[in-house]
């Protein structure tokens, strides 16, 4: 078995845990609802400048390319990260528009980290920018993400 994500080991400092479900309810299942799933496991927080940030492993069976994981289910993690960064700004919102650049191929079986921006609040319009890393120099994907506000 492939060992297990060491989420703590890749935490910055400055990092503070966020709870998405106190915040918008147990119904974001389809990518963080199973911590200790096959397929996603998403760690939440709050970086230095109040951004929301997401450690996401990519298990196994999220392959597409061999040894790699399926575009399909990076879109997936960042549908629902860009969309939470919003909500943890203050702006109830769903995604309207998603729009990926797919940079690098994704390991399985390994950590990305996902940092959010608000980058503008025009009317009902948010957007949200979002780049899917190693945590490092490796860039994996970039996406804008524009949230519309339903309530
Ligand atoms: C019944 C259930 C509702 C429950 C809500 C309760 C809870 C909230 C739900 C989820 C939140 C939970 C957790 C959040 C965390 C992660 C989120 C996960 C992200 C998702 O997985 S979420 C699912 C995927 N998401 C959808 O399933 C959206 C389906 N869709 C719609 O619900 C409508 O389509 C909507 C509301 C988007 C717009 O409809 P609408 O009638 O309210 O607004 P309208 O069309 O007037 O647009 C107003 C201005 O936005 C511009 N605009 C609109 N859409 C655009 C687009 N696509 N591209 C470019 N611009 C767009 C217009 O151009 C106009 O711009 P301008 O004002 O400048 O003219």
């Amino acid at each position: 078995m492939a060992p297990l994500p060491d989420f703590e080991a890749l935490r910055k400092t400055d990092w503070t845990p966020f709870d998405a479900p106190s915040l918008v309810g147990k119904s974001l299942r389809f990518v963080s609802g199973d911590p200790q799933g096959k397929r996603f496991r998403l760690r939440y927080f709050r970086d230095g400048k109040n951004d929301l940030v997401a450690l996401a492993w990519f298990g196994e069976e999220t392959e597409g390319p061999p040894g790699h994981a399926h575009g399909g289910s990076m879109a997936a993690v960042l549908d629902e990260v860009l969309g939470l960064a919003a909500w943890a700004a203050g702006h109830p919102i769903v995604v309207g528009n998603l729009n990926i650049h797919f940079r690098k191929l994704l390991p399985l079986e390994s950590v990305a980290q996902v940092d959010t921006e608000v980058v503008s609040v025009k009317g009902r319009k948010v957007l949200v920018r979002g780049r899917l890393t190693d945590g490092k120099e490796g860039l994996y994907a970039e996406a804008d993400c524009l949230c519309i506000r339903i309530l």
